[in-house]
């Protein structure tokens, strides 16, 4: 398993060789933050403003299939206190966070991973300037005792932060299944089958940010991707052109990610994006996948399928996805062929 980038990248003055990405595949000319992504307020999304924002989070997710979320309902303390407690355990020393690369812990039995890179490392034709954490946390019980122990607050305050996080996810599928014309009985039933996973992005400070990359260009294979971020470095491909997405204080980045395009029958479209890197301060982002157990059949919803509207993405087994995508470097073009009929 290779060292993690946040073990050794404070020692390098210039990028390795093995972290200079193809030309084509540069950041490119600088990006600037985009005004246009919606910025939704959940406030009144419990009352008569409901319909309303419903139909924002739909008409977002019809146009950028991104948008930030404020007054969410996860605490702001809470929030703070997730992203010391990511950025402390990347700052731990190497021999406490090493030790978890290995998968035959309790942690990498569980699921959990931590890698730098991706999840790939071997067969990157060049690596990605970031470290990842990465496990499950539903239902808790089943999951906290084989994560980091070290910062010592680490699972209380992930075990919160997982729980309250998840439940925003819960309402705003909730509400996109609304505004789809979905029927869901019970949200919270439909929740529990869910597979939810946690991770924790790093990306240090990097000494060339125009040769290297955080995060390659790719959609999420998930149905929503709830995403905090502190520092600028996430853009959007909206018709050809990359926007830099803001970090907001107190937001969250919601994703519409592959399966819920599937699921709405390309009503609602999967947002590709990447991660750049700067050379003044490092960058953490915590994220929440809201996906279907591997076992799950992804199919578009059969209420939104007629004769007019014929379904236009196939049927098929999630873990059959999964692997495809592990095959093919999680390209985004590979990925929408598999799934378009
Ligand atoms: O770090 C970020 O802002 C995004 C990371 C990401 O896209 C992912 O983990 O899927
Ligand atoms: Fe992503």
């Amino acid at each position: 398993m290779a060292s993690l980038l946040s073990s050794w990248s404070s020692n390098v003055l210039s990028l390795p060789v093995d972290y200079i990405v193809p030309v084509e595949r540069r950041p490119g000319n600088p990006v600037s933050i985009s005004k246009d992504i919606p910025v939704i307020d959940l406030t009144h999304a419990t009352k008569n403003d409901r319909v309303d924002i419903v139909q924002q989070l739909i008409k977002a997710s019809q146009d950028f299939g991104l948008f930030q979320v404020i007054n969410h309902g996860v605490s702001e303390d809470l929030m703070v206190d997730a992203m010391n407690v990511g950025k402390e355990f990347f700052g731990l020393p190497a021999k406490d966070k090493e030790r978890l690369c290995d998968d035959s812990t309790k942690f990498g039995q569980k699921g959990g991973k931590l890698y730098t890179s991706s999840g790939q490392y071997s067969r990157h034709e060049f690596k990605y300037w970031r470290d990842t954490l990465q496990h499950h946390f539903h239902p808790l019980e089943s999951y906290i005792s084989s994560w980091p122990q070290k910062p010592t607050k680490y699972r209380d305050i992930i075990g919160e932060y997982t729980n309250q996080v998840r439940k925003l996810g819960m309402r705003i599928m909730d509400m996109l299944y609304e505004g789809l014309g979905l029927e869901v009985e019970d949200i919270e039933k439909e929740f529990d089958k869910y597979d939810c996973a946690f991770s924790i992005n790093h990306y240090p400070a990097c000494p060339d940010p125009g040769s290297a990359l955080g995060t390659g260009r790719h959609c999420d294979p998930t149905l929503i991707t709830l995403l905090q971020q502190d520092v600028y470095g996430l853009q959007l491909l909206n018709d050809g052109q990359w926007l830099g997405v803001e970090p907001l204080p107190n937001a969250f980045v919601v994703n519409i990610s592959l399966l819920l395009e599937v699921i709405s029958n390309g009503k609602l479209k999967s947002d590709m994006h990447r991660v750049v890197t700067n050379s003044v301060c490092s960058r953490t982002s915590l994220a929440i996948f809201v996906s279907y157990p591997s076992d799950g059949i992804i199919q578009p919803a059969k209420s939104l399928i007629s004769p007019t509207n014929p379904p236009l993405y196939r049927a098929f087994q999630y873990k059959d996805f999964l692997e495809f995508l592990f095959a093919n470097n999680a390209e985004p073009e590979a990925a929408m062929k598999y799934l378009k009929l």
